[in-house]
């Protein structure tokens, strides 16, 4: 006997019942901006980063530990080194020998703000003269350690400090435009009244330039500004490149010299969960220089070489963190699922309120998921890692977590918090695994506990 065909609506029904599990028996690209481009997610329920299965990291490297995926890094360095600026890497994003060593080798240049910053990049063979020394309080120390080593500029941040820079040092003016970026209040650094820069508008960052230019063992090549963090709207950078412009062009006035670099800074946001502002780096790179160009045309003013200052932006989406579930609580209103970090690896959440994704690693959870805090280990009821994150409602301790967009200001943040050791990274790339920081042990903790 035969059956009549299937209607179209029966077919429809079949294919929507068997597209989730087809789904899951192919690896796919993971879909959102917030994992590096290389992510596949395997059927198994793995997932491999830069071709290196983050199980196999976890068991091999232990955990927590943070992943970077090295082509993810080169591939925004180049993304911006393609503008037409000089491109500083800040490195207090994230730094360490072989970073310096990848940031020297795609043509980028390196914004230090401490003495341990510059002793890395040196240690690393990093070009003395295309490394920028930052702070507003840079200690005689930093200044000496950095003239000695041929550091390339030194950006001033105080009245006083122009007095104690050594020897002979091109410096930039760092203006506070008096700009808001929109962000949060911790990291917003364009406004008037706070530690950083010289007020544009109060007249200081007027006065710091006629100190730096009666020193005549500086030479003052540029102005600097830095709006703040994770920024996400490009119109407080054209607003800054008016101002400065048109300071440079009272500067002209005033002084009779034309300074030959405008530095811009960082600042430029990412996306931690699918669906968070990203910063436009596409419009950025076409807007900025046609706002420099016509601003300097209508001063009279030869066109600065600009130099842009991302950190965030370069390594934040390489980076992923691994933790392993240590145990799952029923509370009276949620779940509380620890895992082996917490705030001694990732102060954000606390510090910012920062939010962020997790995804279960290594099996196929339930298919039923629910939203459930993950908490850090730490004698802290605020270490809570995710409030909010979504998982599948059979996981269980042993399993392994990964969050992803932790590439910036997590390694370089970490404490030793409850005496707790920091977490290794591991570098992927083509397929290998390379450890780039160990792990601290121990043995590390005490060397430095003398008595
Ligand atoms: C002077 C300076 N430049 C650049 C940056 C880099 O910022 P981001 O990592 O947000 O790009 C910072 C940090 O906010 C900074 O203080
Ligand atoms: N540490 C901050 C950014 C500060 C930028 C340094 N000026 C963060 O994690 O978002």
């Amino acid at each position: 006997m035969s059956h009549p065909p299937p209607s179209a609506e029966e077919i429809a029904v079949t294919l929507a019942e068997l597209l989730p599990t087809f789904r899951h028996s192919l690896p796919r690209k993971l879909p959102d901006s917030i994992w590096p481009e290389s992510a596949v997610a395997l059927p198994s329920g793995d997932v491999t980063v830069g071709g290196v299965s983050l199980t196999e990291l976890a068991e091999r490297f232990g955990t927590p530990g943070y992943v970077l995926d090295v082509q993810a890094v080169r591939a925004r360095c180049r993304a911006y080194r393609s503008m037409d600026a000089e491109i500083a890497f800040a490195g207090k994003a994230f730094l360490c020998r072989r970073m310096a060593r990848l940031l020297a080798e795609e043509g980028m240049s390196l914004d230090v703000c401490s003495a341990g910053e510059l002793a890395t990049a040196l240690a690393a063979g990093f070009p003395a003269e295309r490394i920028l020394l930052h702070g507003n309080a840079k200690t005689d120390r930093e200044l000496r350690t950095a003239a000695n080593a041929g550091v390339g500029r030194v950006v001033v941040d105080s009245p006083a400090e122009i007095d104690r820079i050594v020897g002979a040092q091109d410096v930039l003016v760092r203006v506070t435009p008096g700009i808001d970026g929109h962000t949060h209040r911790a990291v917003a650094t364009g406004v008037e009244d706070q530690k950083f820069g010289l007020s544009l508008a109060g007249g200081q960052a007027a006065a710091a330039v006629a100190k730096v230019l009666q020193r005549p063992e500086l030479r003052l090549v540029g102005l600097h500004c830095h709006l703040g963090s994770q920024i996400s709207e490009v119109a407080g950078y054209e607003e800054a490149v008016r101002r400065l412009t048109a300071f440079l062009a009272e500067i002209a006035v005033r002084h009779g010299i034309t300074l030959p670099q405008l530095n811009i800074g960082g600042g430029h946001a990412v996306a931690y969960r699918p669906g968070d502002a990203e910063f436009d780096l596409p419009g950025f790179a076409a807007r900025i220089p046609r706002v420099l160009h016509y601003e300097c045309r209508k001063h009279g003013l030869v066109v600065p070489r600009l130099t842009l200052e991302p950190g965030r932006a370069i390594v934040a989406r390489a980076g992923i963190t691994l933790y392993r579930v240590v145990t799952v609580k029923h509370g009276s209103s949620r779940t509380f699922v620890a895992v082996d970090g917490g705030f001694s690896d990732n102060p954000r959440p606390e510090l910012y309120g920062s939010r962020y994704a997790a995804r279960l690693i290594g099996r196929v959870g339930a298919a039923r998921e629910r939203a459930m805090s993950v908490v850090g280990r730490h004698c802290e009821a605020g270490d809570v890692l995710i409030p909010d994150a979504v998982l599948p409602v059979d996981i269980r301790a042993g399993d392994l977590l990964a969050v992803p967009c932790t590439g910036a200001y997590h390694h370089s943040m970490a404490s030793t918090y409850n005496l707790v050791c920091r977490p290794p990274v591991v570098a992927v790339d083509d397929g290998a695994a390379e450890p780039w920081v160990r792990r601290e042990t121990e043995t590390d903790l005490l060397r430095r506990d003398v008595a």
